[in-house]
């Protein structure tokens, strides 16, 4: 199981929860990312820890002022970026050409998705994972493992019959150890989590819990 830790725009210590996945992932033996703040990428990356961006921009280098440059989030240590989170929602022709950037400067991608219609859609755009948040379910206290379990094995059906080789991550609500289990027994291959660990008390605790049914 992948364990991808959206940072949004919590007001979190970064480096605090990055040098703390970085030790839970080697000690555990457990894939583990942080996804911060762009501004972060750089020190979040020099933990060790493995990065990744919450957006890139369609564009490639030119005059887009403003915009999250793929192959500056790369020079900056990102090796991934996720994509139309919940909350930061694109047209399909810009994810599709967000998808292109990321690729042409190497980085791996995650497109997220609201419900399992919209996963076939995003598979369709060959990223390298698809995944499935209830918007409803983001930032509450029920797992969308338990919430909603129909919506991952849904999730899961709709990517493979577009494009087997995309994998299928889900979140919102995720917090412990259990509800890991629980999202892998149910054919998701990674969690994507943020408030479970972004507002712990202790970070650290929260992730060693995260993986430590895996
Ligand atoms: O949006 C999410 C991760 O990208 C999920 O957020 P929560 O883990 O806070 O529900």
């Amino acid at each position: 199981m992948f364990i991808l830790v959206n940072l949004k725009a919590y007001p979190c210590d970064p480096i605090e929860v990055a040098t703390a996945a970085r030790d839970v992932a080697e000690d555990a033996g457990v894939r583990i990312a942080v996804s911060p703040q762009a501004a972060h990428i750089e020190s979040v990356a020099d933990t060790g820890v493995e990065t990744w961006a919450q957006h890139v921009s369609p564009n490639g280098y030119g005059s887009f002022t403003g915009s999250t440059l793929a192959e500056a989030v790369a020079e900056a240590g990102a090796e991934g970026t996720l994509l139309n989170h919940s909350e930061n929602r694109r047209k399909l022709a810009d994810i599709d050409e967000s998808v292109r950037a990321a690729e042409r400067a190497g980085l791996e991608t995650c497109v997220c998705a609201n419900n399992p219609d919209q996963i076939a859609a995003a598979a369709a755009l060959q990223p390298d994972s698809v995944a499935v948040e209830p918007p409803e379910l983001i930032g509450g206290d029920v797992s969308v493992a338990t919430a909603d379990p129909d919506i991952v094995t849904d999730a899961v059906a709709a990517a493979g019959g577009v494009d087997e080789d995309v994998d299928v991550y889900c979140g919102a609500g995720i917090s412990t150890g259990d509800d890991v289990v629980t999202a892998e027994e149910l054919g998701a291959s990674g969690i994507l989590l943020a408030s479970g660990v972004a507002k712990a008390d202790d970070p650290r605790a929260a992730l060693e819990d995260l993986v430590s049914g895996l």
